[in-house]
């Protein structure tokens, strides 16, 4: 991890009709740095990721990439999606393509690869995910756990400077989950950049250099894995915390 700074929010709001769901939301991520963001059901997480890769625009504030603002108008969008990749809880590969053309048709598409070229690095990320087998199969012939090793394969095909995950295991049975938590743990050990909103609290805990806490659309605490885990200082997050140790931490 670096101080460079890759991701600014700043005073970040959004706002669906008259409902407040992020307030003036502040976060820095660095390069390499590995951010989760925690907190309850409907805290305005997704909400907060969504923003920041301008899936939703936001009310009012700032994001910057590079200390340069994502939302003037001139801001090359095409680019920045290919530069900050996602990881989605509903996985979102196209049905009517094989599991090596989904991880080949951004790149061919958005970086201009050759379909040679292409194919080449799919095939080196659908190995690292273990899902060399099923390079001819279609999403719809694949357990859950191995349509989001795709989800990861292509979206580390991009060559991404940050990849944002969207709980990316909470639409998994459970014994899928370890083997995508372990795909992730092996891109954290590249050094990647990520930014992921998780509901699973010991793996936050295991790979993140900084956890934010949300509750109800503000970051109410932030700190190291060791500070938010061992030792959290507001009674918002011991609570939280407490509810998920006592529904069986995993
Ligand atoms: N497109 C939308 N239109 C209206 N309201 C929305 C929209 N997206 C999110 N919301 C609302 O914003 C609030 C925050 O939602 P968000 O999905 O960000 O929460 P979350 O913390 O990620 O929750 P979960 O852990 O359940 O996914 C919720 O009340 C939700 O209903």
């Amino acid at each position: 991890m670096t101080n460079e700074k890759i991701i600014t929010v700043e005073h970040l709001e959004k706002t669906f009709g008259d409902h407040r769901v992020l307030k003036d939301i502040n976060l820095e991520v660095n390069h390499g740095e590995v951010l989760s963001i925690i907190g309850a059901s409907g805290s305005g997480k997704s909400t907060l990721l969504r923003c920041i890769n301008l899936l939703e625009h936001p009310t009012n504030g700032d994001i910057k990439f590079h200390q340069q603002s994502i939302l003037t108008s001139d801001f090359d969008l095409t680019d920045y999606q290919a530069k900050v990749g996602m990881v989605f809880q509903s996985f979102n590969l196209f049905n009517n393509l094989n599991v090596l053309e989904n991880c080949m048709i951004g790149q061919t598409t958005v970086l201009k690869r050759d379909p040679a070229q292409a194919k080449k690095v799919a095939l080196e990320q659908l190995d690292k995910v273990a899902m060399s087998p099923y390079v001819n199969a279609k999403p719809a012939q694949l357990s859950g756990g191995q349509k989001q090793r795709v989800g990861i394969a292509r979206a580390v095909s991009m060559n991404p400077e940050v990849l944002l995950f969207d709980e990316p295991t909470s639409a998994l049975d459970p014994e899928m989950v370890d083997d995508v938590l372990d795909s992730m743990r092996a891109l954290a050990h590249t050094g990647l950049t990520m930014i992921l909103v998780t509901h699973e609290m010991a793996f936050a805990r295991d790979i993140s250099d900084h956890v934010v806490f949300m509750d109800q659309g503000v970051i109410a605490e932030e700190g190291s894995a060791e500070a938010i885990f061992t030792n959290p200082q507001k009674e918002r997050t011991q609570t939280f915390l407490k509810r998920y140790l006592q529904g069986g931490m995993r």
